[in-house]
């Protein structure tokens, strides 16, 4: 089935861990946070095997469906395909976005990792981004090596007339700095999942975008 494009309204882009959601958490905690508003899922594992994705996968694609938002599949556009999926995001050592976008169909949404680089950003854009990630905006526990940046790239890309996806130790706290720099969609895995409640801390980072 080719999915149809889904609008991109800014707000919380909920990114998935298997650390922090084994099976058992993995549902419910995903359905938490779309309760609480979460206005896109990316399913990120980078250590499960083939099968384990393909559940985990379409298993996180029916919540989403039944909650209208797209779930991404991060780094495997052919899981994408495979299970129906809204689109995949893509790091600079993932493929072409091209190549996704042949795959996957001009409705599908596929994102692009910018770093803290304009000059990935034009090549992404060039490419048919649907938006661009930029990061590692603060100390991440989950990915401590990615490279960093700074809120004022944020602005700089506002250029490009695409939506605009920080990621990176994303906080209560620090997220309003983001927005106000020109973030559209905060990308958060640690500051989201690594809570108790995660309806409740989703709501607050929906609750920032109306203020
Ligand atoms: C929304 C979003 N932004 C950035 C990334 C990072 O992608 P990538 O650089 O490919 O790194 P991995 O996530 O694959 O470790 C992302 N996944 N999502
Ligand atoms: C997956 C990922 N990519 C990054 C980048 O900068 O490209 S930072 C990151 C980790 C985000 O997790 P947390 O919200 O727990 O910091
Ligand atoms: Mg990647």
């Amino acid at each position: 089935m080719t999915p149809s494009k889904y609008s991109l309204r800014p707000g919380l882009y909920a990114i998935t861990d298997p650390d922090l959601l084994p099976d058992k958490r993995l549902v419910p905690a995903v359905e938490a946070a779309l309760r609480g508003g979460a206005v896109m899922v990316q399913y990120r594992d980078k250590t499960s095997g083939p099968s384990d994705r393909l559940r985990r996968a379409s298993d996180l694609l029916s919540v989403c469906r039944n909650a209208h938002v797209p779930l991404l599949i991060n780094d495997d556009p052919e899981l994408a395909k495979r299970i129906g999926a809204a689109g995949a995001h893509l790091g600079q050592e993932d493929g072409e976005l091209r190549a996704a976008r042949d795959l996957l169909g001009p409705d599908a949404i596929i994102g692009q990792t910018c770093h803290a680089s304009l000059d990935l950003a034009e090549a992404a854009v060039k490419s048919g981004a649907d938006y661009l990630a930029f990061g590692r905006f603060f100390p991440s526990m989950t990915k401590p090596g990615a490279p960093a940046a700074t809120p004022e790239i944020l602005q700089q890309a506002q250029q490009y007339r695409l939506p605009l996806s920080a990621i990176g130790g994303i906080t209560l706290e620090n997220a309003p700095l983001l927005i106000a720099q020109g973030a559209d969609l905060l990308a958060v895995i640690g500051g989201l999942f690594g809570t108790d409640d995660v309806e409740a801390r989703a709501r607050a980072f929906t609750e920032l975008f109306n203020t």
